[in-house]
């Protein structure tokens, strides 16, 4: 399990067109997959996970066409985990008189970055946490970079550095990706974090956001696929990408489906299997003129067709994006904890 959430996590940082990724899980048919809502989910403390379920669970295979699948609201669920955390920053700052710090890098002026960027800063302050940022222009120079992220690295009120991506084609991702440190990449995209996630047994110090977002989306949903768990119990698992000479056939057997693609409407309903839990990752901005940054995210599935076939489906937004951030919080809050040794 930990091996695919490894590859899905490289394919989905790869955000170019070239790679039009549909990730499936299948689980296998003989084990139970729906059981009674978990304690604790991840490494979250049980405040947060204390009232997991809000609904009952999806029941797989059976759902009817005259039945909508049950939306999957992220966006309710992110309030609650950042409640959550803003409670564990006041109970921080009362013990210790410290509070966890997040920085961000980011390099030119595209509008999604620039809209995803405000959404952390809006959630930092309301939970307390400090934000700081860098702006660097289109045409700044690799040094120009690294120099943010030294100072940033020195810092220690900060306790994550995000380099927020894509970034521009002429700076090298790679290299400046390695030089977050370690105790601070709260984005779990230093090759150390990676490999540990990877390999079964190691705990890498930081899960990164999106993919850890959408296990709690599920696990919070009452379906039983903790990375751990889903390894025991043989979980299978397919990837479909760009290359797949059958995308559909295969998204059909599965019985939750991630797909994480960046191509509007890719997922038709006739690709998902009746009763199919659907998880999409897909954030395309389109030109909106009507709406207030002049732009709309879309999802890769077609929801309207995905709606009449699935058993729950989270939207695009109000999905994965808050849990994404919801996440980033998580992660910040830990690295602080673990900085001060603060339980
Ligand atoms: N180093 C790095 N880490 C990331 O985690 C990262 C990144 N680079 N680059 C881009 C992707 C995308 N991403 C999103 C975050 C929030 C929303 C989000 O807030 N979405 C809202 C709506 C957004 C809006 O207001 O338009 C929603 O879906 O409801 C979406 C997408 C993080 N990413």
């Amino acid at each position: 399990m930990a091996t695919v959430w490894h590859q899905w996590i490289r394919k989905s940082i790869q955000s170019s067109s070239t790679l039009r990724a549909v990730h499936t899980l299948k689980v296998d048919p003989s084990q139970p997959m729906l059981k009674s809502p978990p304690l604790i989910s991840l490494d979250l403390p049980d405040v947060w996970t204390s009232n997991v379920m809000d609904f009952d669970p999806p029941s797989i295979g059976e759902c009817s066409n005259e039945r909508r699948a049950r939306v999957i609201d992220g966006k309710l669920m992110a309030e609650k985990i950042r409640a959550g955390i803003a409670g564990e920053v006041i109970r921080m700052k009362e013990s210790i008189g410290k509070v966890p710090g997040l920085a961000v890098i980011l390099v030119g002026h595209r509008r999604d970055s620039q809209t995803y960027v405000r959404n952390k800063r809006k959630a930092c302050e309301e939970a307390g946490i400090k934000f700081a940022m860098a702006i660097l222009p289109d045409s700044c120079t690799k040094d120009e970079v690294c120099e943010a992220l030294s100072s940033f690295n020195g810092n220690p009120s900060v306790h994550g550095i995000l380099v927020q991506l894509p970034l521009p084609d002429h700076l090298d991702e790679e290299k400046i990706l390695n030089l977050v440190s370690l105790e601070k990449d709260v984005d779990g995209f230093h090759p150390l974090n990676m490999g540990n996630l990877a390999m079964r047994g190691r705990e890498p110090l930081f899960i990164p956001c999106t993919p850890k977002g959408c296990i709690e989306l599920l696990v919070r949903s009452g379906v039983d696929i903790m990375g751990k768990k889903a390894v025991r119990h043989h979980a299978t698992v397919s990837t479909v990408h760009a290359l797949t000479s059958n995308p559909e056939q295969i998204t059909r057997e599965a019985d939750i489906v991630i797909s994480a693609a960046g191509v509007p409407n890719l997922v038709r309903g006739t690709w998902l299997k009746p009763g199919a839990v659907v998880i999409d990752v897909g954030t395309c901005p389109v030109e909106d003129p009507n709406s207030e940054h002049g732009y709309r995210l879309m999802g890769d599935v077609c929801y309207e067709e995905a709606v009449m076939v699935a058993s729950a489906i989270t939207p695009v937004p109000g999905g994965v994006g808050p849990m994404t951030i919801a996440m980033l919080l998580v992660n910040t809050l830990n690295s602080a904890k673990r900085a001060f040794n603060f339980h």
